[in-house]
């Protein structure tokens, strides 16, 4: 069975749901949330399989609430550890929101760092792919002003060397070739425009490529996020967040899927946030959480194979 996460409940996380449960696409899953919360917004929901995780108060779609902040990450965690103890086969995740977890007095920054913690993995590795590229990410959530110093020879080979094993091992390619974007403007122009390029990227590059990588760059990211250059990699590796991910989602956002790559679970999600906006409204599309369940399912049959 496959755990998905109903996400922040005022969010569209329960109505994309509803939108899969009404072409009987869920039949393989159980979802971890609120069962009178669902129940009252899936019509199905008597026909599904539902993990109960009850909500602290009731919910307004389309307005956040404090309260529920620990609900969010009771229904991750019962996921992650019903995965850990093979309960379930993988998870997908709804969207949630960040910042009122922050202001629920709760340190967090996502889904990618949480289930690091969770399953005690020492780095993870996240990476978004749709039907024109895969970008992973060696940065994730955090600050801009604070990308460059995170970004060591260890964080940089460590990232390159999951990201190339799970490009292996998840999506079946023997030996991927993997483009690595410059952090600075024309990666650096020869240490004009920064020095990244030259004191950490191009050395670390260079000795993964002796252990037998196959890794060009690093590439000036405007370049490599051109539709002939992205053509040519079966992944890119983005320095930080909004370096790969506005290309990414430009491409093809709302059918795209987020993947935690170095997890010891598989762990897919949407490609889209809370969308608040249009909570309840029978707006919201869920393309990305079907592709987000196609991917797991994928990985699920690979990794019995
Ligand atoms: N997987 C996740 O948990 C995830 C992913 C991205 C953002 N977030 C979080 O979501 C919150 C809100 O972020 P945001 O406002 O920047 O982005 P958002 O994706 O929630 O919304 C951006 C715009 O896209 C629209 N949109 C999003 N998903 C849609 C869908 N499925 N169908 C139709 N329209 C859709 C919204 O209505 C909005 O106009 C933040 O807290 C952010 O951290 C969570
Ligand atoms: N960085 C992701 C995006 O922009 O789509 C998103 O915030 C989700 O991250 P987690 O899966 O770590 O929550």
């Amino acid at each position: 069975m496959i755990a998905i996460t109903v996400g922040e409940p005022a969010g569209i996380g329960v109505e994309l749901v509803a939108q899969l449960a009404d072409r009987q696409e869920l039949d393989d899953c159980v979802l971890i949330g609120d069962e009178s919360f669902i129940s009252a917004h899936v019509p199905q929901a008597q026909q599904l399989n539902i993990h109960h995780v009850p909500l602290a108060r009731p919910v307004t779609l389309g307005r956040l609430d404090v309260a529920n902040a620990g609900y969010v990450l009771n229904t991750i965690k019962a996921a992650t550890m019903g995965c850990l103890s093979g309960q379930f086969s993988a998870m997908v995740t709804c969207p949630i929101h960040k910042g009122i977890i922050n202001d629920a007095g709760i340190t967090f920054s996502g889904h990618t760092e949480y289930l690091a913690e969770l399953t005690g993995t020492r780095q993870v590795v996240m990476m978004l792919l749709n039907q024109v590229m895969r970008v992973a990410l060696v940065t994730t959530h955090l600050p801009l002003k604070d990308v460059s110093a995170q970004i060591t020879p260890e964080l940089l080979s460590t990232v390159t060397t999951i990201l190339n094993q799970d490009m292996q091992d998840k999506f079946g390619i023997a030996q991927p070739h993997i483009g690595v974007c410059g952090l600075n403007p024309h990666a650096g122009e020869d240490g004009h425009l920064g020095n990244e390029e030259l004191e950490v990227i191009i050395p670390t590059l260079d000795a993964l490529r002796e252990q037998g990588l196959h890794l060009s760059g690093p590439i000036p990211a405007d370049t490599l996020f051109t539709p002939n250059k992205v053509k040519q990699f079966d992944a890119i590796l983005a320095m930080y967040h909004d370096q790969g991910l506005a290309p990414l989602k430009y491409a093809g956002f709302g059918e795209s899927v987020n993947i935690t790559l170095g997890l010891p679970v598989i762990r897919t999600s949407v490609d889209h946030g809370t969308a608040l906006d249009i909570a309840g409204q029978g707006k919201a599309d869920a393309g990305s959480l079907r592709a987000a369940l196609k991917l797991a399912r994928e990985c699920i049959s690979r990794s019995v194979s």
